[in-house]
């Protein structure tokens, strides 16, 4: 009871995004990553704070923050949802769906004397690498605090159109699923370009790179490709590192907690083509 009035409250900390990655330990000694984003509520009881303007029992919400990147810390092993839940004991956690699933678009222009124009596409693909991506070498100015990196995340959702040869609906292959099996082998040829060979991977200096490399390997894999167009945001997971004078080692970042942000995000994309024919 709180002044004669019944007076029920709680309070907490909405959608903290944590990523942890686990180093070596799924099969064949891959990285593991997951991504939770998690909701707190405390039924606490610090009615003083409401009634009197006594802080003294309250956990602040900020802490209840901290304590997600610090119980992320903890958990050794790779961990479930429900685990972790438990973990931050009688929280709500739940998985952060991972960003998208892909769609198969096209568009097609065909004029009234045949000429086509046709484009195919895939939306919202979303790819992450947890080793293998650093960024360095580039222009330090005075506003520059991004430090140089082997080694960092690399994230991101990829929008690629091509754009066929076929130059009217006679040039257009008559296989029926030809063009569901093209979208899934160009889609192949993205992925293992961004991931590289599954034993060893493949190092990424930059998306800007990576982005050149698989527009080459789908224009030279398919002839009748004339162009790719590749928007790769660069969605950010931003290492946590939480220390205070009290609490040095907090959470001290050992490639591992992670805060996933997409906004902003870098927004990097490029369009490859043939050279045009030469007629002679
Ligand atoms: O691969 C990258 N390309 C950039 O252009 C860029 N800019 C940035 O801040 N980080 C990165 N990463």
């Amino acid at each position: 009871m709180a002044g004669g009035f019944k007076l029920e409250q709680q309070h907490g900390k909405g959608r903290v995004r944590v990523s942890r990655v686990w180093r070596k330990a799924g099969e064949g000694g891959a990285d593991v990553i997951v991504e939770w984003n998690v909701s707190i509520s405390l039924l606490s009881d610090c009615l003083e704070a409401y009634t009197d303007g006594d802080n003294s029992s309250i956990v602040a919400t900020d802490t209840m923050k901290n304590t997600v990147y610090a119980k992320a810390k903890e958990c050794t092993d790779v961990e479930s949802p429900e685990s972790f839940a438990i973990r931050l004991a009688k929280h709500f956690t739940s998985f952060y769906p991972k960003l998208g699933s892909e769609k198969h678009t096209t568009e097609v222009n065909l004029n009234k004397f045949g000429a086509l124009r046709l484009i195919s596409g895939v939306q919202g693909l979303s790819l992450l690498k947890t080793t293998q991506s650093g960024f360095e070498g580039f222009i330090r100015d005075r506003y520059t605090l991004l430090p140089e990196t082997k080694e960092r995340m690399l994230a991101t959702e990829v929008t690629a159109l091509w754009r066929f040869q076929f130059e009217s609906i006679s040039a257009i292959p008559t296989e029926s699923k030809f063009f569901i099996e093209r979208y899934r082998d160009v889609k192949k040829v993205i992925v293992d370009t961004f991931f590289g060979p599954p034993s060893s991977g493949v190092y990424s200096p930059s998306v800007q790179n990576t982005l050149y490399l698989m527009a080459v390997a789908v224009l030279n894999r398919f002839p009748d490709i004339a162009s790719i167009q590749l928007r790769m945001p660069n969605i950010h997971f931003l290492p946590v590192n939480l220390s205070s004078k009290d609490n040095p080692n907090l959470v001290k970042f050992a490639d591992d907690v992670y805060l996933p942000t997409d906004e902003p995000h870098g927004t990097i994309e490029a369009t490859l083509s043939r050279p045009p024919l030469s007629k002679l």
